[in-house]
């Protein structure tokens, strides 16, 4: 069983139910999510929350999860305008494995998604295959400059076809595109149809179907299903039946469903006004119905209804319609355009015409419209054909066998994981999630963290010129981190000749430790020390994954009472030490060992930045630093920035 991310930026497969604007890549993730999870895999469907009632989190169906991720407004957007919202996207979805563990694999669907599962991979690791379902470069060719997406989007595109783990072609005409436009790895393309769902799309009887629609029985009836835009070529479907019929002069119908809304609204759907011109000018207006849109519940009605089936985009990557006439026994004339002439196999379940030639495809609806006992058969043929190659289930079976492959290479790769037993081993999963949430974390402290260190350094630094000592405390691992950042700057960090800066750590005095936490308690340990060596102006730097140890919440109060700033490195909810805090760094985790590694990088950074202000025009050659006792002068008496002395050691140079 695999832990999989579909990642579907503008199609939710919340829209495949009965949505009015489902297009192919709704229904596609909806299907490979339900049919992965039949197959064992767990699988969450991130997508972007465009409606606000939407629940972060939702439970599907059995094994999937659809996750609404907050990046722009909670309203529909173009898929146009979508792009500066794919980083906050990755941001979310870091956060997300962060605190539910990583995924085996994220499969992204459409080139924004794609940019999200890259940077996802480059920062956690997680392999990724991609399904175009369109390409810019074809859409360009097509569209030219009704095409509204950015010119990113080729270069993005390019870079995904080059760090995707697999790129899945949904048709020859595919892969051909992905090798020949943007250079793709042959080795590192699979094609992989798309597919229909027997439970949904299977024949019913012509004539219960056109009862059940309301329509004449015995009328022949074209049908022509989907989203009404230029380039589904619905203009050339009613050229093409107009000239069929005048040729047979038998009474047909064209029903044309699709539409922005039930009733067919040119308001809402301002190609409809187009086409109903169209229809007019070729005198079939009234054997031309628009439905509007219907559910998805209703299509198999539609489908099993019409003797022939038209699809005639001027190119489409794939095409689901087309299976689901099929599906339902029907014959396809389509046009001979990446997925369909690959789907509708010419003479055979129905005929292929070139795109944008109503003549032609006039002349093979003739052909078709005039034998009934042919497309008897074609509709037969179709079926078969769908059946055996076409499948949901079957689509989900060959992802599963692409992932399991992808995963292999993966393991293969990390050499360091395989086992002194000489068994290949799994990626220990413990392993993989401490990296992942660890740069998880440290991406989102990246953006949050940074004013708050260069504010930590700026004020350590000036309390060391103010004649200011640094006082630092913690427990268990941020006790050794006390004394870690002490000796870096009592010692030297980076930069050699500096003078030794009086930080005392108050966890290294055992015998003071021992002692009164053995005949007073262990609650006020540091404010003691606090007590005994705070001076106003000095500072207390704590180090706390939950800001909540009693020790620290007492040595802050103290700190305060004395005019001590506190400076405080916390983890989870911050704690009491939080509001204690003059200066508080909270490092975005609940997990400790995760917020001690991104302490340890702060105080690090911390030091860095300390030892280049203090540094920044003072002579190379300082006295070393001096042992910590010594170094406990009253504030303002010996000027931290001070002339140089000599230094009989000098081992710090
Ligand atoms: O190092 C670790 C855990 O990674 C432990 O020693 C840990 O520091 C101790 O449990 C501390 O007592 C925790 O205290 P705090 O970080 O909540 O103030
Ligand atoms: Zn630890």
């Amino acid at each position: 069983m695999k832990r999989i991310a579909l990642i579907s930026e503008h199609a939710s497969p919340l829209a495949s139910l009965g949505g009015t604007d489902a297009g192919g890549q709704n229904v596609y993730v909806a299907q490979v999510a339900r049919h992965l999870a039949e197959l064992g895999h767990t699988v969450d469907v991130f997508t972007r929350r465009d409606a606000a009632h939407l629940p972060q989190v939702m439970n599907w169906v059995p094994g999937v999860r659809v996750i609404h991720v907050p990046a722009g407004p909670a309203r529909v957007l173009p898929k146009e305008d979508l792009l500066p919202l794919m980083g906050d996207f990755t941001r979310f979805m870091a956060s997300f494995m962060a605190r539910e563990g990583q995924y085996d694999l994220l499969h992204a669907n459409f080139w924004m998604s794609g940019l999200v599962a890259a940077d996802l991979k480059r920062q956690l690791g997680v392999p990724f295959v991609i399904t175009f379902h369109a390409l810019g470069k074809v859409r360009r060719l097509h569209q030219g400059e009704a095409d509204g997406f950015p010119d990113d989007r080729f270069a993005i595109e390019e870079r995904l076809v080059r760090e995707a783990d697999r790129i899945v072609a949904e048709c020859p005409q595919d892969e051909a595109d992905l090798r020949d436009l943007y250079d793709a790895d042959p080795a590192r393309i699979v094609t992989v149809p798309c597919g229909f769902d027997p439970a949904e799309f299977t024949p019913r009887g012509r004539r219960e179907a056109r009862i059940r629609l309301g329509l004449d029985p015995d009328e022949t009836v074209v049908l022509q299903l989907g989203r009404m835009v230029r380039r589904k070529g619905v203009d050339d479907a009613i050229r093409g039946f107009a000239r069929a019929t005048r040729q047979l002069g038998i009474p047909a119908r064209l029903l044309v469903v699709g539409g922005n809304s039930p009733d067919p609204d040119p308001a809402l759907t301002p190609e409809l006004g187009r086409l109903r011109e169209v229809a007019r000018e070729e005198g079939v207006e009234d054997r031309v119905t628009f439905t509007g849109s219907r559910e998805r519940a209703h299509l198999r009605d539609y489908y099993s209804a019409a003797d022939v089936f038209i699809s005639t985009p001027w190119y489409e990557p794939f095409g689901i319609t087309p299976l689901e006439a099929m599906a339902c026994g029907t014959p396809v004339l389509g046009a001979q355009v990446g997925g369909i002439q690959y789907t509708v196999v010419d003479g055979v379940t129905g005929a292929l015409v070139p795109p944008r030639n109503p003549d032609a495809l006039g002349e093979r609806l003739g052909e078709l419209l005039a034998d009934p006992a042919r497309r008897e058969r074609m509709g037969q043929a179709a079926l078969e054909r769908v059946r055996t190659h076409f499948t949901w289930e079957g689509v989900a079976r060959q992802l599963a066998e692409v992932y399991r492959e992808v995963g292999e290479e993966v393991e293969r790769v990390i050499p360091a994981l395989a086992l002194h037993s000489g068994h290949r081993a799994a990626p220990d999963a413990a392993v993989e999630r401490a990296f992942g949430n660890l740069i998880a974390t440290l991406t989102r402290a990246r953006s949050e963290l940074q004013p708050q260190i260069v504010a930590a350094a700026g004020a350590i630094v000036a309390c060391f010129e103010r004649g200011g000592k640094v006082l630092v405390c913690g427990n268990g691992g941020s006790a050794a981190d006390a004394q870690h950042f002490a000796a870096e700057l009592v010692g030297r960090f980076l930069i050699p000749g500096r003078r030794g800066l009086p930080v005392i750590s108050l966890t290294a005095d055992s015998a003071m430790l021992t002692a009164w936490s053995n005949d007073i308690g262990f609650g006020d340990v540091f404010a003691r020390q606090v007590e005994a060596f705070g001076q106003p102006g000095d500072l207390l730097l704590t180090i706390s994954t939950s800001g909540r140890s009693p020790n620290i919440v007492a040595a802050m109060e103290a700190a305060r009472a004395r005019g001590v700033t506190t400076l405080a490195l916390l983890g989870g909810s911050g704690g009491d030490a939080l509001v204690l805090a003059d200066l508080p760094l909270l490092v975005p985790s609940t997990d400790t060992p995760r917020i001690q590694e991104v302490h340890i990088l702060a105080l690090h950074l911390i030091c860095e930045l300390v030892e280049e202000q203090i540094s920044a025009g003072v002579p190379a050659h300082l006295p070393t630093a001096l042992p910590a006792s010594v170094r406990l002068t009253p504030p303002g008496s010996t000027p931290l920035i001070s002339a140089p002395t000599s230094s009989a050691q000098g081992v710090n140079v």
